[in-house]
């Protein structure tokens, strides 16, 4: 294969689209496979590029303070194709990047057609992509078509391709009250590589018990929609309020069970336990186990911070449960995204088992770099992981844990971008800029504008040694 053999793109989402962009800035022919009109998913409307298929909001734009924002800077500084339509479509809508999902579909349909390594077809790619694309980019999407993502679950191995996924809160470690919870693995068992103290436990009392159930069964969920709901609950996947539904004791049976636990500050077993499992390897985040929910986002704050010790929880991630088709991408790509059992497939966008627009994207411009790399020699090699980029990246690819201790074979589930999955900073701010003591919220904003600051400032210097002329 040549320089000028070009590399194959399968799918033309915010992933694809942002893939195909950056592998023909690097100068190497690329072919994008978008299988609409022919055919289409539950989701998408039209046959637009880059699609929308729900909100049109990019979220928050603020690099300084919000993760998604330094996402969106970070993906501004390497000439992203999806943060371009969006600055150029954009609407009011307040500190949030939001577009005009037409004209922004349209901007990105128009600037991948005009450019002059750029090829589109039309049509699925309805299976593992023919031997001799030796370079392929699968961005298909959470509604990857079924003849593709049947012979990708072939290919990766039963149980390792996701059809669902069952998101349960992440909350920050920095916001859970150390003072009620207590560390302790159930009958203190290491387990393969554990301590025997490696949950954090939150502690009830039957009064706190019933009166989170009560919260939890008025509490209002979302409903599933009309296509999702013909696919029935999988085991081990039950939405925790599904299963109070089912008895008042069911949960303390359940997850919330706490035999082998002692709470030390009674030197009892409690009458029910939350337990939270470290969810990265910064040990940053930690994600409440078996509490995957359909519960509404502001209600889970509300009934979850109920719960002992995490009165004042950040939540990084609140819970869900969608269609969606994701890899156990931590076992099974290497750094570059590429399938370990295939290196010629490499995977990006939603698939890859990010969350959102901008993450999908992000991970697509990461691919096509690496994919454009691959084919000229040249260094892409992974963006600092102080970086948001490198952080998702990371996170993907190794970054969270996984874990068969509860009895999953895996634990991972789509992510969102947030300051958790960013290495903390060597020293945390005690102080701002005029010497001022800092406390609460304040010293939270400020320790995520250094994040932020020294996330763009790798960057820049990541950028510059591989690519002078962008600087
Ligand atoms: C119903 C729904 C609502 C969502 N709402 C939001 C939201 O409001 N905000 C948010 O940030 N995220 C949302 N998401 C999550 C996610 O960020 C988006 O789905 C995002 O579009 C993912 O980007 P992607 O490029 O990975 O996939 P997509 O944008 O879905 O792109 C995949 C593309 O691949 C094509 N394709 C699939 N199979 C094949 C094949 N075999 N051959 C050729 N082409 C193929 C599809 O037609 C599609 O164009 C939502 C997801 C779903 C399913």
């Amino acid at each position: 294969m040549t320089i000028n053999s070009p590399i194959h793109v399968i799918g033309g989402g915010l992933a694809g689209s942002e893939a195909a962009w950056q592998i023909a800035h690097q100068g190497v022919p690329v072919i994008l496979h978008e299988m609409r009109p022919v055919r289409t998913t539950d989701a998408h409307k039209t046959d637009g590029l880059a699609e929308l298929v729900c909100s049109n909001s990019f979220r928050s734009d603020d690099w300084e303070t919000n993760a998604v924002g330094l996402l969106h800077e970070e993906m501004r500084r390497m000439n992203s194709l999806i943060l371009a339509a969006g600055d150029r479509q954009k609407l009011p809508a307040g500190g949030a990047l939001a577009v005009d999902r037409d004209a922004f579909s349209a901007d990105v349909t128009a600037r991948l057609s005009e450019h002059p390594l750029v090829t589109i077809v039309r049509s699925e790619v309805a299976g593992l992509p023919p031997a001799d694309w030796d370079n392929v980019v699968v961005a298909t999407g959470p509604l990857t078509s079924p003849a593709l993502s049947e012979a990708v679950r072939a290919r990766t191995g039963e149980g390792e391709l996701a059809f669902f996924d069952a998101i349960a809160p992440v909350i920050h470690l920095d916001s859970i009250d150390q003072t009620i919870v207590w560390r302790q693995s159930r009958y203190d068992k290491a387990g393969p590589g554990g301590t025997g103290a490696d949950y954090l436990n939150c502690p009830m009392s039957k009064d706190e018990y019933e009166a989170f159930i009560d919260a939890m069964l008025a509490g209002e969920k979302t409903v599933f929609k009309e296509w999702e709901a013909s696919t029935p609950y999988f085991d081990g996947c039950l939405p925790v309020e599904v299963m109070a539904e089912r008895g008042r004791d069911t949960l303390r049976f359940g997850p919330m069970k706490p035999v082998g636990l002692t709470d030390p500050r009674t030197g009892r077993r409690p009458y029910a336990v939350v337990q939270l499992r470290q969810d990265n390897a910064h040990g940053t985040l930690w994600n409440m186990v078996g509490f995957q929910t359909k519960l509404k986002h502001g209600e889970q704050v509300r009934v979850f911070r109920m719960i002992p010790g995490l009165q004042d929880a950040d939540f990084a991630r609140l819970g869900g449960l969608h269609r969606n088709t994701f890899l156990n991408s931590p076992k099974l790509l290497d750094g570059g995204l590429r399938l370990k059992a295939e290196p010629r497939l490499r995977f990006a966008g939603q698939i890859t088992g990010v969350e959102g627009y901008v993450e999908s994207a992000a991970i697509g411009l990461l691919a096509g770099r690496f994919a454009a790399a691959d084919r000229t020699g040249r260094d892409a090699g992974p963006p600092p992981a102080t970086t948001a980029l490198g952080a998702l990246l990371a996170h993907i690819t190794g970054g969270h844990l996984l874990d068969g201790s509860d009895g999953g074979s895996s634990s991972f589930q789509p992510m969102n971008i947030n300051y958790g999955l960013l290495p903390p900073l060597d020293e945390a701010p005690t102080t701002d800029a005029d010497g001022r003591k800092l406390k609460g919220k304040a010293r939270g904003a400020e320790k995520k504008r250094l994040m932020s600051r020294r996330a763009l400032a790798d960057l820049g210097q990541w950028i510059a040694a591989r690519e002078p002329a962008e600087t």
